[in-house]
């Protein structure tokens, strides 16, 4: 171990310098000093859980125990999602991302028919000729597995608004220009501008 390694990297197997600023060498003296004549066990175990407990907790221990919350999405190929068109592997595309409606074909307000003439399938244009709404769009969330693989993605012109509901939620619901706004603006300017003329 390195002689630098500091005060608690033997405890929770962390080496950071900015968690564990006492040098390990300190430690072994005192180690030595107190332990002089004592076992390993007993006393020695339960001093160390009780330094363990001392110590504020690990940032390196608690980000390897978190889960990882961004993970990879699954990467697959279009032949991949083809061989998913049964209603017991029901899979297909829309704009580059893949998602596993197995259990939503009997919830789908349009029918299960519809989504089932589409699984296996690349269903971008039949999902957008629909006009499906904001809330549709955020649903779909639920059920996405993944995304194309990279050389299989198809080019989109931009990426579609829906990608982001709350963004476009957000958009929509302030701004200088909102449906309210404007006319009120206008109204202001048109009574201001009336007085200036002929007041
Ligand atoms: C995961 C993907 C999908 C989700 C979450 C979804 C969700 C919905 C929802 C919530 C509605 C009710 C209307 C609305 O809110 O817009 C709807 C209607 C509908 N959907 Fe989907 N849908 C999906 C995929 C598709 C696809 C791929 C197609 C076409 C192949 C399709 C065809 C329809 C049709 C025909 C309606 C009925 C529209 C109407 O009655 O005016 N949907 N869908």
């Amino acid at each position: 171990m390195n002689a630098e390694l500091k005060i608690g990297a033997d405890i929770c197997g962390c080496d950071s310098s900015r968690h564990h600023d006492t040098p390990v060498s300190a430690l072994s003296a005192r180690r030595g000093a107190r332990g002089a004549g004592r076992g390993r066990s007993g006393a020695v175990t339960r001093a160390r859980a009780r330094r363990r407990a001392a110590l504020p907790s690990c940032p390196r221990a608690e980000s390897e125990a978190r889960p990882r919350t961004m993970a990879e999405p699954k990467r697959f190929k279009r032949a991949e999602v083809a061989a998913k068109n049964s209603k017991e592997d029901a899979v297909f595309i829309i704009h580059n991302r893949v998602y596993d409606v197995k259990s939503f074909l009997d919830e789908h307000p349009g029918g299960h028919e519809v989504l089932q003439g589409v699984v296996g399938t690349d269903a971008s244009e039949d999902f957008d000729d629909i006009g499906h709404s904001l809330d549709a769009k955020d649903l779909m969330k639920k059920y996405e597995i993944g995304e194309l693989v990279e050389e299989e993605k198809t080019a989109e012109k931009k990426r579609p608004i829906w990608n982001n509901v709350s963004e476009v939620k957000e958009a929509h619901s302030g701004g200088v220009l909102s449906s309210w706004k404007l006319p009120l603006v206008l109204g202001i300017v048109a009574t201001v501008l009336y007085t200036y003329l002929f007041g």
